[in-house]
């Protein structure tokens, strides 16, 4: 496979610049009139992706909302990687997980790996047991073709206490751009280590002029920020940006075609890259 950077420039410059999540809330269940049970999961995830994946460019699936299911809700996680990958969307399994390396590499196999049944084009990572913990699934991700992207400052106000901390004259949300920037170094037309930095956390003071990789932004629509708050975060790196919406968009169900048309306008609202 070729690697994730350039699939994702590719579905980018093709479909346009946004990443849809598929977050199955028991209340989005219950408003779409399924039963809050495997069996309601199941209709509302492949509605997202009957409605979705032939026409945006990256799906992102949460997992706990499959989990909370457990093994009939991780079957069902599976066949959303399969069909929206057959679909044409490039699939970022939200997992964030992160743990000591000889365990990080266990979860590797499990989201990075070829044949893996939940392998996904690319997954978000946790750094905060430090950058380099991620390593096996880093290294992984570049021998196979997937990518990642590194929590570095989250959309969530709490994210400050840790990410804005200052460690060696730099907020630790800096440090992550900084390894994530290393990783990509050299990369055309772009690398596949990258970052999530939340569409709602302002001036953010980050410096991404080195980064060379992805940044997807999550906090579209239901947490508040739209095209003026990705501006302001990302000024001249927003050509990287992916802005990322779940509920906004998910509301629109469950009817296919609203939910399709939901998605479409969101995704025509966003600069084109
Ligand atoms: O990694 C993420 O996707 C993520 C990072 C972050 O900083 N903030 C954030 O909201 N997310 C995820 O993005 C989605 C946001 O959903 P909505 O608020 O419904 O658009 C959820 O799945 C969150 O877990």
């Amino acid at each position: 496979m070729a690697p994730f950077g350039a699939r994702l420039t590719t579905a980018v410059s093709v479909r346009g610049p946004l990443c849809a999540g598929i977050d199955p809330h028991p209340g989005l269940l219950e408003a779409w009139g399924l039963p809050v049970d495997a069996s309601g999961l199941e209709r509302f995830a492949l509605t997202c992706v009957e409605a979705m994946a032939g026409e945006i460019a990256v799906l992102k699936p949460q997992s706990a909302f499959f989990e909370a299911f457990g093994s009939r809700g991780i079957a069902v996680l599976e066949r959303v990687v399969a069909e929206s990958r057959d679909a044409g969307a490039l699939v970022l399994l939200d997992v964030k997980r992160g743990d000591i390396g000889s365990t990080m590499a266990a979860y590797a196999q499990a989201y990075l790996a070829d044949g893996s049944p939940l392998a996904a084009d690319a997954v978000t990572l946790s750094p905060y047991l430090g950058f380099g913990s991620l390593a096996p699934a880093l290294d992984l991700a570049d021998r196979t073709g997937r990518g990642v992207f590194v929590l570095a400052m989250t959309s969530n106000p709490e994210g400050a206490q840790v990410q804005r901390a200052l460690s060696d004259d730099r907020t630790i949300a800096q440090a992550m751009v900084d390894e994530a920037a290393a990783r990509n170094a050299g990369a055309s037309p772009l690398g596949s280590t990258g970052l999530v930095i939340g569409a709602t956390v302002g001036d953010s003071g980050l410096d991404l002029a080195k980064l060379n990789g992805p940044i997807l932004a999550p906090g579209l629509g239901a947490q508040g920020a739209g095209l003026a708050e990705l501006r302001t975060v990302f000024g001249g790196a927003l050509r990287h940006v992916l802005p990322a919406s779940s509920r906004d968009i998910l509301r629109h169900g469950p009817d296919v075609k609203a939910l399709r048309a939901a998605a479409l306008r969101v995704r025509d609202t966003l600069p084109v890259h």
